[in-house]
């Protein structure tokens, strides 16, 4: 397939209020800001034990009523980040201020603050898909009435009502991840922190959750900070993001304006039937400069280049050898490896 057009957007989220006319989010009033945040974990026991430093200085500034993301491959230190923001583990050194209040100092006021939907979250397992929402609506303060009310309505909101009665450790993986999400949406917080809350959903779930979001963001001004490792989900519903690496914010931009960064380039990507053919002179070139994931190559260079390349390509006996290719202007994914991120932790679907 060729494909020089931008993927269009699969949803695109109402405006924040006050949002300017440009992509980029009116500067509003601080929501969170967090300096010099660092914290490490021990590995391992006794006289092997090491330590990662799972955030190394990490300075984040997020405005009130913004969907802020947090973009990076596994182990990148997203989750330690969001839980010490979530007041469930405690900084190192560094500052978080969360709506005026000092989080280091006081942890306990977070989950007044924050929705938080943590990556593993099985403490509601037993229960039905519509008492876990409703328990947890309680446990942030609401009173039955308006617990009741509000599970009706986030079970409606996001599909869920065929499976209202049905315990979540009996619902599939997307399933389950949606009714915990319906529960993290509960109690009226300002802010909502989400990491990865789409894992395993199909596409018509993962919309009616950026639906969901996107609808308390325009309606309430909820601040919405969300951990992903899925590029394209990364430019599609954030107004913001912050790309963490080895534990570090290696960039942050809006998706457009961390596009610029490599917009004189495109993405040229290969994927071979079976083993490259590196004997032919045009695929030794390449070799060196491809991003490998299996039988995929991905090349990023500059436009006139890429089209040279590819009519080498395809008008000589490398074509014998290629399943699929597609040339597209560059995406975060490219922004990511071009600042010096591994790329190959990245989720492209
Ligand atoms: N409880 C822990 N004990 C020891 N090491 C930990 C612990 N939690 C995280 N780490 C390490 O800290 C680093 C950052 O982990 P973290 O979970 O924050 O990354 P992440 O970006 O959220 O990754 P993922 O996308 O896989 O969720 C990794 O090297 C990880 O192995």
């Amino acid at each position: 397939m060729t494909d020089l057009a931008p993927t269009p957007a699969p949803h695109a989220f109402p405006a924040p209020r006050a949002q300017a006319d440009d992509d980029r989010p009116a500067r509003q009033e601080g929501c969170c800001t967090v300096r010099g945040l660092v914290r490490t974990h021990r590995r391992g026991r006794g006289r092997r034990a090491t330590v990662v430093r799972a955030n190394d200085g990490i300075d984040l500034d997020i405005a009130r009523g913004e969907v802020f993301g947090l973009l990076g491959p596994n182990g990148a230190g997203k989750s330690t980040l969001v839980r010490q923001l979530a007041g469930l583990l405690r900084p190192d050194a560094g500052a978080i201020d969360l709506l005026g209040h000092d989080l280091v100092r006081s942890p306990h006021l977070a989950s007044r603050l924050i929705g938080y939907l943590g990556q593993e979250s099985t403490a509601l397992d037993e229960l039905p898909v519509a008492l876990a929402v409703e328990t947890t609506a309680r446990l942030r303060g609401l009173d039955r009435a308006r617990a009741r009310a509000e599970r009706d309505a986030v079970i409606e909101e996001l599909g869920l009502a065929p499976l209202a009665d049905t315990p979540l450790r009996r619902l599939s993986g997307g399933q389950r991840r949606l009714a915990c999400v319906a529960a993290a949406l509960t109690g009226d917080r300002p802010v909502l922190i989400l990491d990865e809350p789409t894992t395993g959903m199909d596409p018509v779930a993962r919309r009616a959750v950026w639906a969901a979001l996107g609808r308390r963001r325009a309606e309430q001004g909820t601040t919405v900070l969300l951990v992903t490792h899925n590029v394209l989900e990364a430019e599609f519903v954030l107004d913001r993001v912050a790309v963490v690496d080895r534990g570090r914010v290696i960039a942050c931009d809006t998706p457009g304006g961390l596009k610029a960064l490599v917009a004189d380039d495109v993405r040229l990507e290969l994927v071979w039937r079976d083993e490259p053919p590196e004997d032919l002179p045009v695929v030794a070139g390449l070799a060196a400069r491809a991003t490998r994931v299996g039988r995929r190559w991905t090349l990023r260079m500059p436009a006139g280049e890429a089209r040279e390349l590819l009519g080498r390509i395809t008008g000589g006996p490398a074509l014998a050898a290629l399943d699929d290719f597609r040339l597209t202007t560059p995406s975060l994914e490219d922004v990511y490896l071009a600042l010096g991120g591994r790329g190959e932790g990245l989720v492209r679907t």
